[in-house]
């Protein structure tokens, strides 16, 4: 069974990316396996080292939209890549446009240790 920060690193880590071409969010969204059953929608990848997105949630603590308690946004910008599937794509023929971008990350962190388990949103 995948823990939620393990499914946090699949479907938003990538720090040695990104290739530099227009097919990393196709290739990308398949590899790590997010494009099974259905074109899952909005995509962000995080090009840093684990470490320093880790690390975020011992940053800015903020209230999520939901509510919740436990967001955090970083206190530096990181370069991202938002994938985001085309209203032409369609399953399973999941075809994504890749947006390269330095952006301030939200996450949620839950657990102890106190991790990212998911992505809320760029700033
Ligand atoms: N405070 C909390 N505390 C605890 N749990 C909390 C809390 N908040 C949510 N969850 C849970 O998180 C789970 C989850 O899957 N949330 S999700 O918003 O749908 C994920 C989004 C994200 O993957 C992606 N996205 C989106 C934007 C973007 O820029 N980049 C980008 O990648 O799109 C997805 C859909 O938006 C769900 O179980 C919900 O209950």
């Amino acid at each position: 069974r995948e823990s939620r920060a393990m499914k946090f690193q699949r479907q938003h880590m990538d720090p040695d990316g990104p290739s530099n071409n227009s097919n990393y969010c196709n290739q990308m969204m398949r590899r790590r396996h997010m494009t099974e059953g259905w074109c899952k929608p909005v995509n962000t990848f995080v090009h840093e080292p684990l470490v320093d997105v880790q690390a975020i949630c011992l940053q800015g603590n903020i209230l999520c939209k939901n509510g919740k308690p436990n967001c955090h946004k970083s206190s530096s910008s990181m370069k991202i890549t938002d994938c985001r599937v085309k209203s032409s794509s369609e399953y399973p023929d999941c075809d994504y446009q890749t947006s390269h971008k330095k952006r301030h990350i939200i996450v949620v962190c839950e657990g102890n240790p106190y991790v990212p388990v998911h992505f809320h949103a760029s700033v």
